[in-house]
């Protein structure tokens, strides 16, 4: 069983038509896993970047047209050359208030449409303390996997990203991101089947840098990285080349 290593960028609310020029002419010729972009700016993406690239969204509503005012459907990120979805951020949990059953929802949708998923999960740093970590993750998951079809997987990465450590220059230990990527291995393999277990791609999120990414990455359940404040700079390619 191999996992291929995956690496993606969030960008989150930042980006703009200069600096995706600048970004463009650092990173011609490189290559990269994907780009989690704002909506507006993924057709120009989809324009500049290299072909092996993929364009991921930051989220998508979970019907593909309507009176739905300021939504994007899984069916208009196709339209313009989106292969991913990112589903179930932490910012997207917290801020806009998303339950486990709405991003299973929207899993749900957005894998119908053929898109690819990174669904995030994660802990607050008061459940870290309270010895919640496992059972936020497994709650936040189980939404989905009672959602979704085990053949459904294939298009799944779970990104874990414990919330204390996302923007905040605190990034889990090695051994702290290993053993929760483990638990949510065991997990899938027992609640969907071990060869799913196997295969899915589970990837860490919160701090990621050139600096910390090569320990990360030498951990046997860490499949690969989101990145948010480290992809806006050229240095992204370095923990994408790790
Ligand atoms: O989606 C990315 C994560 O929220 C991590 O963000 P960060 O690398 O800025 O901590």
């Amino acid at each position: 069983m191999t996992r291929t290593f995956f690496v993606g960028g969030n960008w989150k609310m930042n980006g703009s038509k200069d600096f995706i020029a600048d970004l463009s002419k650092s990173f011609d010729g490189q290559k990269t896993d994907g780009v989690g972009a704002p909506f507006v700016y993924l057709p120009l993406l989809a324009g500049v970047l290299r072909k092996d690239w993929s364009l991921a969204a930051q989220n998508c509503y979970v019907k593909d047209s309507g009176a739905y005012t300021g939504e994007i459907s899984g069916q208009m990120l196709l339209d313009v050359g989106t292969k991913w979805v990112i589903l179930g951020h932490s910012e997207r949990r917290s801020l806009f208030h998303e339950s486990d059953e709405f991003v299973a929802e929207k899993t749900k949708y957005a894998l119908s449409k053929g898109l690819k998923v990174i669904l995030c999960c994660g802990e607050l740093l008061e459940e870290r303390e309270a010895g919640q970590t496992q059972a936020v993750v497994d709650r936040q998951l189980l939404a989905v996997v009672k959602s979704i079809s085990p053949a459904d997987w294939k298009n799944v990465v779970v990104a874990y990203e414990p919330v204390w450590a996302i923007g905040t220059g605190k990034v889990a230990t090695p051994e702290q991101a290993q053993e929760v990527h483990a638990a949510i291995r065991a997990f899938l393999a027992k609640n969907i089947s071990q060869a799913v277990a196997d295969e899915t791609r589970i990837i860490y999120g919160g701090s990621v840098t050139p600096d910390n990414s090569p320990v990360l990455k030498g951990q046997p359940d860490v499949d690969g990285f989101l990145v948010g404040g480290a992809s806006l700079k050229p240095s992204f390619l370095d923990i994408c080349n790790a």
